[in-house]
């Protein structure tokens, strides 16, 4: 734990030592300061270097103490000044990442060396955060307010060639990067300091610059929707301009203060914490992430080229796998390679720019693209890809049981069917596992990993391990129609259904959970995922169309409400963006600029007449509470059938897949906010006016929850008790 300290010549090399990632808790903090004092006070020591053990310099303050008492007893903002103002130069030394308080630490130093795979950044934003040892101070002295604002805004991770255009570093290294520093150290021996202290510097002047600043006051607003920090960011570099720096520290200061109180940060870090939880996946047999051995998988394959395999293909290859890409005929395959291959061309201009041309084959995988199934009999894992089609699917997995090799792993990508059906018809139900994409797949985070009732620990391992290899973040959910987010959202948007049917216009419902924080309302996102979908899946089930029961009243289906509102749009070929009309109209066909339409109202007004239901117009409260209510109270059925093994599994994935405002921290997160009691009465509220809306009747481990007052969120899992499992 202790930063241990070393010479080498006239130089001390100090070590920040705190595995994993040499985060600056408490003890950390003291023994850098101890070890910098000593180092300072020695005569025989001429120069320091500061750099991290295990290849890693340090990923800052150390998250797990926030909120603790020991924070500022010894705060980074002394270290970052005594280090700052040290007579002898300081140089760090940076290896793996300097982020956050790291690179505040570093940023105090008077020189900065690093190796040409690491990264900087202050992401404090992304946990509800600002840089607040003197990071927003600092970095504009350093980089300029434009450069320093957008990194700070964005929380970006910056590869290090990037950072020495920027001004960030004065030497980039691609080895011995500590030799590296100690050289810089020596040759700068003698040298004036008084230009490398940061905190001493005037920030350049920019034209205009507050009308720089409300641009991007207004650009966070629009992009953030909600979040406190982005904005507060904005106001900690704005003092740069007008505080001398001292103040400006002071100023971070209050300003997290005042972040703090939003619990905003909480609920970020809530997020970040469970994002990492996820990935520690155990089964009730026993299974457990740390104890099942992934498969290495060396190549793979993606069969069907529509929008989803387009982006897994792309995927797989960004992860440096190659992939073999099938599709049924020579058209669509060509129509696929070239949609993949422009996919990629875009990932080599990313890897371009952050300096990484010198991989061999550019650092992604090969893509073959062929129509043969042949071509499968060796790869390592398939992801089939086709349309939601059971039918299609089995006869897929019936061929692939006869031409791939026995142990190789069969995965579907499926938004809903049942992997158990389709790994029946094969002849190793032990390897077959869903792997639910969401997209676009080369870009989403979330990785769905549905476990099937004869899934093999190895093979759920392997599934969680790929999803860790291709960037994203997996959770492991049971089988079930759905799944866990997709079946979530079933009575959300029963809901809104409910409310367009009541008298609310399809952007007033937007506007509204917009406004809670989600990045698009339900009725855009209907209409970009294409009303159609679930039209054809209500007609399969019997609910609409030629199939329905004859005579059954419009707005009713088995004793239970039904909206026919969306049946009635595609009926007039309103299929959303892609036609141009759903719920808005867009400028052309597959055109994404959502406008109000006339249509729509004139439609909803007549359909309240010929219904005679008299016009409630909710306001975003009642929006947002009906509809966060209904999908909250679906995620305490997926607990209570053990479809995920905990609340952070459900807010993982509303945070990664269905654009859920981090800074809330997700439903279940929010639900235990606002308070569970409240939820529960809300609800119980609403079912026993509307007992034909089932979908809102309180969960039993809701009612059980809000009867023993609402526990903190960590405590649920032990309330969860013995239930079915479906992991
Ligand atoms: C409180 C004192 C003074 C306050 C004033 C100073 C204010 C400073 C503000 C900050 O510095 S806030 C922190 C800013 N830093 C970050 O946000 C970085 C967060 N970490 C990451 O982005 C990633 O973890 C990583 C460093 C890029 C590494 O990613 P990788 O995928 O390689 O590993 P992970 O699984 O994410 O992490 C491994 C392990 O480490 C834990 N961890 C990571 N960062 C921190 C941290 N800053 N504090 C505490 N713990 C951290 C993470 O939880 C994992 O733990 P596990 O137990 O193995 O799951």
């Amino acid at each position: 734990m202790a930063a241990t300290r070393r010479l080498t010549h006239s130089v001390a090399v100090i070590t920040l030592n705190n595995p994993p990632v040499n985060a600056l808790s408490y003890s950390l903090r003291r023994s850098i300061i101890k070890e910098f004092v000593d180092a300072s006070k020695d005569s025989s020591v001429e120069a320091i270097v500061l750099c991290g053990a295990n290849g890693k310099f340090c990923a800052g303050a150390d998250i797990k103490e926030f909120g603790s008492t020991s924070v500022d007893s010894v705060s980074l903002n002394h270290i970052n000044d005594t280090i700052e103002s040290c007579k002898k130069p300081v140089v760090a030394a940076i290896e793996g990442v300097a982020l956050g308080g790291g690179l505040e630490l570093a940023l105090s130093c008077h020189y900065r060396v690093a190796n040409v795979q690491s990264l900087v950044g202050l992401p404090e934003v992304l946990i509800g955060m600002i840089p607040a040892a003197g990071g927003t101070q600092r970095l504009p002295r350093l980089i300029g307010i434009p450069a320093a604002l957008d990194m700070i805004v964005r929380g970006r991770h910056v590869p290090a060639t990037e950072a020495l255009q920027l001004g960030i570093l004065d030497e980039v290294v691609k080895t011995n990067t500590i030799d590296a520093a100690v050289q810089m150290a020596m040759k700068v021996l003698g040298q004036p300091l008084e230009n490398r202290r940061l905190g001493t510097l005037p920030v350049q002047a920019i034209p205009n610059v507050d009308t720089f600043l409300d641009t991007a006051v207004k650009r966070a607003k629009g992009q953030f929707r909600g979040a406190q920090a982005p904005l507060a960011c904005i106001e900690a570099v704005k003092a740069t301009l007008h505080l001398p720096f001292l103040k400006g520290v002071e100023n971070e200061r209050v300003l997290t203060a005042s972040l703090w109180s939003t619990g905003q940060p909480q609920a970020q870090q809530y997020a970040f914490f469970s994002e990492r939880e996820v990935g520690k996946w155990t089964t009730p047999s026993g299974g457990k992430w740390d104890k099942v051995p992934p498969k290495p998988i060396q190549t793979a394959a993606v069969i069907g080229l529509g929008t989803m395999g387009r982006g897994i293909v792309t995927s797989l290859s960004k992860a440096n796998i190659p992939v073999i890409a099938i599709e049924q005929d020579a058209k669509q395959l060509d129509q696929g390679r070239q949609a993949v291959n422009a996919l990629l061309d875009r990932e080599v201009e990313k890897l371009k720019l952050q300096g990484k041309t010198s991989v061999p084959g550019n650092g992604l995988g090969s893509v073959k693209f062929t129509v043969d199934l042949g071509d499968l009999h060796s790869v390592d894992l398939i992801i089939e890809a086709v349309y939601e089609n059971m039918q299609l699917k089995k006869e897929i997995f019936r061929k692939l049981s006869s031409i791939a090799k026995p142990d190789a792993f069969l995965c579907t990508n499926t938004s809903g069917l049942n992997v158990d059906e389709i790994a029946s018809v094969t002849n190793r139900p032990q390897q077959v596992i869903g792997t639910h994409f969401f997209s676009p797949a080369n870009i989403m985070r979330l990785l769905e990993v549905v476990r099937g009732q004869k899934t093999s620990l190895t093979t759920i391992a392997t599934a969680m391990s790929l999803g860790k290899t291709l960037g994203k973040v997996a959770v492991l959910v049971g089988n079930c129609p759905l799944f866990v987010g997709n079946r979530m959202l079933g009575p959300y948007l029963e809901q809104v259904n409910y409310l367009l049917e009541e008298g609310s216009y399809p952007e007033e419902i937007d506007q509204a959970l917009e406004e809670f924080g989600f990045a698009m309302g339900p009725c855009r996102m209907m209409d970009l995922a294409g009303l159609d979908v679930g039209w054809r899946s209500r007609m399969e089930q019997g609910l609409t169309g030629t199939n329905a029961p004859p005579g059954a009243p419009v707005r009713q289906r088995n004793g239970k409400r039904y909206s026919p509102l969306a049946d009635l749009l595609c009926e007039s070929g309103r299929f959303g963006q892609k036609t141009g009309k759903g719920w808005y109209q867009y400028e052309k066909a597959g055109g994404r600029i959502a406008k109000p339409d006339p249509w729509v109202r004139d439609f909803l007004d007549k359909y309240r007449r010929t219904h005679q239901i008299a016009r409630h117009q909710a306001n975003s409260q009642e929006i947002q509470d009906r509809c966060m209510f209904a999908l909250i109270n679906e995620g305490f059925r997926v607990l209570e059938d053990s479809i995920a093994s905990g609340p952070e599994d459900i807010d993982v994935i509303y945070n990664n897949g269905y654009g859920f405002p981090k800074h809330r921290g997700g439903p279940m997160y929010y639900a235990a906010n606002v308070g569970l009691p409240k939820v529960l009465s809300t609800l119980e509220n609403y079912s026993k006016a509307n007992p034909d809306v089932p979908s809102m009747k309180p969960a039993f481990l809701l009612r059980k929850l809000a009867a023993v007052g609402g526990p903190p969120i960590k405590e649920w899992r032990t309330q969860l008790g013995n239930t079915s499992s479906k992991l």
